[in-house]
């Protein structure tokens, strides 16, 4: 599509664009992380757009369960191989992003990619790197990570599959001893992958020090049959991701040498010696860097979603506001405004936070070089935080932007069903979100209880900060609505503190008591990973150096980000006193005056998102908005439509309409 060729453009679009007060290209190197990474993602996006390989030959809706596994493994394939023949050597994780949207509904490959490689840097020590880390990157083996089992998801530590060390033969037994002890769930595992990290229950010396990762091949490298003593499968249909064969997988007495026992952090030596590592939660180190990315991750199916949803609002015409005057665009109606651009709001919102999640993780990794774990549970915390509030708000972002499109965003061909199963799925995975608040309480809690110690955790250090309880500030600036999210975290955490300290003293035991607070414990971890994403947001725009148009559509929608959040719970700023009921009527008033402002903005915001209609894969969101001919050609792809009378009608409905005669 010619981005310049507005003749090819419906009419409302090239007025929406006409309006723009800011530079686009500007706002699209903020997206990108820079102007180098625009260029260098549009040069990968092209690169993939132009390539024949990656057309479907019939929607992928009509494919078989089979079919859809084969064709995306097909591309994920050729994407592997074109990604590896680029010369620059770049970092394909780097680039992760600008692969958003060419496969179309999982990929098989993804958790080779995003768990098994990075398991083996991050838990195989120097010569296990050697071994393994270059051959799973030129793909001549595919992993998963095989953590999860039927009966244990969340509760790592109630892993069933054992790893025992025989030292007679310098071996581990793996052995699946129930059926719940069954691996269940991991990415590529039914078809795709020959080797996987397992996480099984460590056996040493007649003692159990825990789940611990091992490399284990399933496949033979040749054949590509399962090993003896291995039973592998396809789990079968689920909501979305369908091409991604998730996996079964049972040992039988299956061995494998002492060194698959990924070695990195801690070790089993010769005589089953078990020397323990730096931090007994090391061996959850790939976890927490996946989380890390899911952040970016979702705020990638937010864009997708609010681009769809906002070119939509400008093209589409329905009812009235003014009787008997034109029908206009729906992205007039203040409630369709707030539907969409609290969307667009937040998809900077996570931008940010996940530069800044990034910048801590990379940090933290560098001093664990030094043998200093210091600062392992803030980037715990802070990473469960901010993967469950970015999951959880860009599904919730995703829904509203399928609802926001009428009937005709529960077809399919929108893409906003997809996006929406694509991006739920990370509620669950990767750590359940309410799993993992009640993490991030557990430290808020922890860090409450020894103000006082220095322990350079910068995330908590407000909690110490007792004075501004006592006081709410009348200004209304950014800054001062940060203060007000800070305040009702800290209070939040005074009062679940305070509940769980009156409980124990009444003789409940504490983790009785945890369980009796945890609905306002969860509340607390929302609240303070919330003032995180907040006080991220006004920073960063703050202290951007941007030309003037683009530095006020951003502070609008840091505003209206702050604002949105603070109506929506509304109760707990009262509450503690940060803010007044007639404060909070005051920027109900400023939200809407927001939304009025932001309102002509909205498809050009959205279009420096940059996304190609080849990539974003929708009737409703392309570029030209030439949505109605879009729908309907999609529609004569349906297979029914390939007969005027299909043969289900002779078979059933004929029977039925003659059967009373
Ligand atoms: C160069 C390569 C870069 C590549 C990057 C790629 C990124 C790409 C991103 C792409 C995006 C999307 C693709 C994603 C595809 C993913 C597919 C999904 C894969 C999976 O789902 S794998 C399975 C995931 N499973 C889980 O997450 C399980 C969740 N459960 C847990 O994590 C744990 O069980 C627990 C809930 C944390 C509890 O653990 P445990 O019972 O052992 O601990 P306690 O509650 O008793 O707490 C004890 C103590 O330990 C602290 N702690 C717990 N975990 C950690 C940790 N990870 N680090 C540090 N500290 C930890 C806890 O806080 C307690 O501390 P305290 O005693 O209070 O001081
Ligand atoms: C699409 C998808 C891909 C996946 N890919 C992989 C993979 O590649 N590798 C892999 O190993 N796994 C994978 N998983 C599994 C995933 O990591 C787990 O499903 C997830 O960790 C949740 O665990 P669970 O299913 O046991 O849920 P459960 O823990 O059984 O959760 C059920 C309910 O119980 C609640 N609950 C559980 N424990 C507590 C608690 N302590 N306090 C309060 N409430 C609690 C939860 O909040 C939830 O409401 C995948 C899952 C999905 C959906």
């Amino acid at each position: 599509m010619d981005k310049n060729n507005e003749r090819e453009c419906n009419e409302d679009l090239i007025r929406e664009r006409r309006k723009c007060n800011f530079n686009i290209e500007e706002l699209t190197n903020i997206v990108d992380g820079g102007k180098a990474r625009t260029a260098r993602r549009r040069e990968i996006q092209r690169l993939l757009i132009n390539d024949p390989e990656f057309l479907d030959e019939i929607p992928q809706d009509y494919m078989s369960h089979e079919d859809r596994y084969s064709n995306e493994l097909r591309k994920s394939a050729h994407l592997m191989q074109k990604l590896a023949d680029q010369e620059s050597g770049h970092d394909i994780h780097q680039d992760i992003g600008a692969l958003t949207g060419i496969l179309k509904d999982g990929n098989p490959l993804m958790v080779h990619l995003s768990m098994f490689i990075p398991a083996i840097l991050g838990q195989a020590n120097s010569e296990q790197q050697e071994k393994w880390l270059g051959r799973s990157l030129r793909n001549e083996i595919i992993g998963t990570y095989a953590q999860t089992e039927l009966g244990h998801g969340t509760f790592v530590r109630g892993l069933e599959t054992r790893a025992t060390y025989d030292p007679t033969v310098e071996e581990f037994v793996l052995h699946t001893p129930t059926i719940t002890a069954t691996k269940w769930w991991p990415g590529g595992l039914g078809k795709t992958c020959n080797y996987c990290v397992v996480m099984a229950q460590l056996y040493t010396q007649g003692r159990c020090y825990g789940p611990h990762p091992f490399i284990v091949q399933l496949r033979d490298e040749e054949t590509h049959r399962s090993l003896p003593g291995i039973t592998l499968g396809e789990i079968g249909p689920r909501l979305g991701l369908n091409s991604n064969d998730n996996g079964f997988l049972k040992f039988e007495n299956h061995r494998i040498p002492r060194t698959n026992m990924l070695m990195k952090h801690s070790q089993v030596l010769k005589d089953g010696t078990y020397v323990k590592p730096l931090h007994n939660k090391l061996s959850y180190g790939t976890m927490m860097l996946v989380r890390v990315g899911i952040v970016g991750a979702c705020s990638r199916s937010l864009q997708y979603a609010v681009t769809i949803a906002t070119r939509y609002s400008a093209v589409r015409h329905q009812s009235e506001i003014v009787p008997g005057q034109p029908e206009p665009q729906i992205l007039d109606y203040q409630t369709q405004q707030y539907k969409v651009i609290p969307q667009i709001a937040s998809v900077f919102a996570l931008i940010f936070s996940a530069r800044s999640l990034s910048k801590i993780q990379s940090s933290v990794t560098a001093k664990l070089k030094d043998g200093n774990t210091d600062l392992l549970p803030e980037l715990h915390s802070l990473s469960s935080g901010l993967k469950a509030l970015s999951s959880s708000d860009a599904s919730w972002g995703v829904e509203v932007c399928r609802l926001a499109c009428g009937g005709h965003g529960y077809l399919a061909s929108s893409n906003l069903p997809r996006t929406y199963t694509g991006t739920t799925c990370a509620i669950t995975y990767e750590g359940e979100n309410t799993v993992l608040l009640l993490q991030v309480a557990r430290y808020l809690i922890k860090s409450y209880r020894s103000i006082g110690k220095e322990t350079g955790a910068s995330s908590v250090s407000y909690l110490a900060d007792q004075t501004s309880l006592a006081s709410s500030s009348s200004s209304f600036s950014n800054k001062a609505l940060v203060q007000a999210f800070k305040l009702s975290a800290l209070s939040l955490v005074a009062e679940a503190e305070a509940r769980l300290q009156k409980l124990c003293d009444m003789g409940q035991e504490f983790y009785h008591a945890w369980n009796y607070c945890s609905v306002l414990l969860l509340k607390c971890a929302e609240a303070h990973t919330r003032y995180y994403i907040c006080e991220k947001y006004e920073q960063t725009v703050d202290s951007l150096k941007a030309s003037e148009g683009v530095k006020n559509v951003l502070q609008s929608l840091c505003r209206l980000y702050l604002i949105y959040h603070i109506t929506l719970t509304h109760g707990d700023f009262l509450k503690c006193g940060a803010l007044t009921p007639r404060n909070i009527a005051v920027l109900e008033g400023e939200m809407c005056d927001l939304l009025a402002v932001l309102r002509p903005q909205a498809v050009s915001i959205v279009d420096a998102f940059d996304i190609p209609d080849e990539l974003l894969g929708s009737t409703l969101g392309c570029w030209d908005g030439n949505v109605y001919q879009r729908l309907y050609d999609e529609a004569l792809k349906s297979p029914l439509n390939k007969t005027d009378v299909p043969d289900a009608y002779y078979k059933y409905l004929l029977p039925l309409m003659k059967s009373s005669l």
